[in-house]
């Protein structure tokens, strides 16, 4: 049986879609863009400003589970431009400790929803 997981600090889902699901110990987070759903801007005048908004609302769906970016096991990268590889990861690698930093992948696709610059999911195990 699964729980649906929901952060009103998070961005509302763009379509049929949970922000989360958490099946027994495991969380499943839905791609997160870089939307500020407190001024419901879409944070896109850098790609390192957005990337921090993408973690940020990571962040409030993980607290919504009661977990944290030390749970993380798993990411999942979508960007538009693998030319911003190095400056997404400067910001990215400030939300995990380096040794312990989760399995991932990043991949470039020709598009995203809201044409952002870059979407992130993540599984966590508690
Ligand atoms: C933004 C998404 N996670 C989606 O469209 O699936």
């Amino acid at each position: 049986m699964k729980k649906i997981i929901f952060s009103d600090l998070a961005p509302s889902p763009l379509g049929p879609y949970s922000q989360a699901t958490l099946s027994k110990d495991t969380l499943y987070v839905s791609g997160q863009i870089g939307i500020d759903q407190s001024t419901g801007s879409f944070i896109n005048d850098s790609i390192e400003n957005e990337t921090h908004q993408v973690m940020k609302n990571l962040g409030y769906v993980l607290a919504a589970a009661d977990m944290t970016f030390e749970e993380v096991v798993k990411c999942s990268i979508f960007v538009r431009d693998m030319d911003d590889f190095a400056k997404i990861n400067s910001v990215y690698a400030t939300y995990f400790k380096e040794e312990t930093a989760p399995a991932r992948e990043t991949v470039q696709v020709a598009r995203l929803p809201k044409d952002v610059g870059i979407e992130i999911s993540c599984i966590a195990v508690k």
